[in-house]
């Protein structure tokens, strides 16, 4: 069979189209507008380039956009001072500091020092134990995209077996733990699991999320599955140049597959509309109004 591509793109500019409507919804009945304060420490170019598409579709839904660029060798006091800074910032509903952070800094320390209500990103301690026992929280911008569009592909996710192979805190973790409250039958697999290949056939649904590219193979793959792959990784191309390749290989998996997210256009459009849309749900929260239906887990 070739697998139905579930376009992430399109979904995404739906999502922000949502997002876009509740903001002029809040600026015209209550004279708010969702504030988004990203944090960037360092020169990483691919970062950069991330966090200006980020600050460009923020504007876009009719959000204030703040970029804060840190140098490489700032001191994790000055850091935790910027975050401070904008828990206190009225004008700031959502903070989102890029990780990784350089090595001298424990990013552990900085994520917890972020109010929890202003987490976009849902890492802080507090949310992740939320999320964990089913209550109301920030949720993880890439799993949540991607629990989005296997949602809107399947209906209901109750009783399939789902594999996650990758146990971050970022991605791997808070998948499965949307997953489970799905009622799908939840696997995590990791470097040490033995017989990968083996364990992913059993998935009704495969979440790729190891940072290898194009590892997952078709033959891997029962037919008929879902495979949601939140690899990004930049490979060098035969003739010169590079792409971005996911941690699925493709072409064989979508021969096999019943549905398939590309890369690009499949996670990583839906993670940033999820940003926009968990700045806007800590924005109704933080003024008490009525939070938009659809948008959170
Ligand atoms: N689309 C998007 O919006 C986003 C995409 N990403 C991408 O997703 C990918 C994963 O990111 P992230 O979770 O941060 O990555 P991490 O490097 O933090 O985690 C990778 C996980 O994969 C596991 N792993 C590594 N090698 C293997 C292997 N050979 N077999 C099985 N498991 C393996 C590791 O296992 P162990 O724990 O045992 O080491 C680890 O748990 C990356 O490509 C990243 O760029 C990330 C965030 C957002
Ligand atoms: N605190 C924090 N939160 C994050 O969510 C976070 C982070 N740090 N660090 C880096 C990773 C990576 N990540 C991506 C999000 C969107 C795309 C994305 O939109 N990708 C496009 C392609 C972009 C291109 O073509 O370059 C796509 O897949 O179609 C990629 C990567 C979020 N991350």
């Amino acid at each position: 069979m070739t697998a139905t591509v579930i376009d992430g793109k399109a979904f995404a500019a739906k999502v922000r189209g949502q997002v876009a409507e509740h903001v002029a919804k809040l600026k015209e009945e209550h004279g708010i507008t969702p504030g988004l304060a990203v944090v960037l420490v360092g020169e990483d170019p691919a970062s950069q380039v991330y966090v200006k598409s980020k600050g460009k579709m923020t504007v876009e839904v009719g959000m204030k956009s703040v970029e804060h660029r840190m140098d490489e060798n700032v001191s994790e006091a000055e850091l935790l001072a910027m975050v401070q800074k904008l828990n206190d910032d009225p004008t700031i509903h959502g903070i989102l500091v890029q990780l990784p952070l350089p090595g001298h800094l424990n990013s552990d320390l900085v994520i917890n020092s972020i109010d929890p209500a202003k987490d976009v990103d849902g890492f802080h301690i507090s949310n992740v134990g939320l999320l964990g026992t089913g209550q109301k929280s920030m949720v993880p911008c890439t799993p949540l995209g991607s629990l989005m569009m296997l949602r809107d592909h399947h209906g209901s996710l109750s009783g399939l077996n789902a594999v996650v192979i990758g146990r971050s805190n970022i991605v791997g973790k808070p998948m499965a733990q949307l997953l489970l409250g799905d009622s799908c039958t939840v696997t995590i697999a990791h470097s040490r699991t033995k017989d990968l290949p083996s364990v992913v056939r059993q998935a009704d649904i495969v979440v790729a999320a190891v940072g290898r590219p194009q590892m997952v193979l078709g033959d891997w793959i029962k037919p008929g599955a879902t495979v949601i792959d939140v690899g990004i990784n930049r490979i060098d191309k035969p003739e010169g140049g590079t792409r971005l390749v996911g941690d699925a290989d493709y072409d064989s998996c979508a021969a096999v597959a019943g549905a398939i997210t590309p890369v690009p256009g499949g996670v990583g459009p839906m993670t940033i509309a999820c940003l926009l849309a968990n700045t806007l749900t800590a924005c109704c929260r933080a003024n008490g109004l009525t939070e938009p239906e659809g948008l959170t887990a």
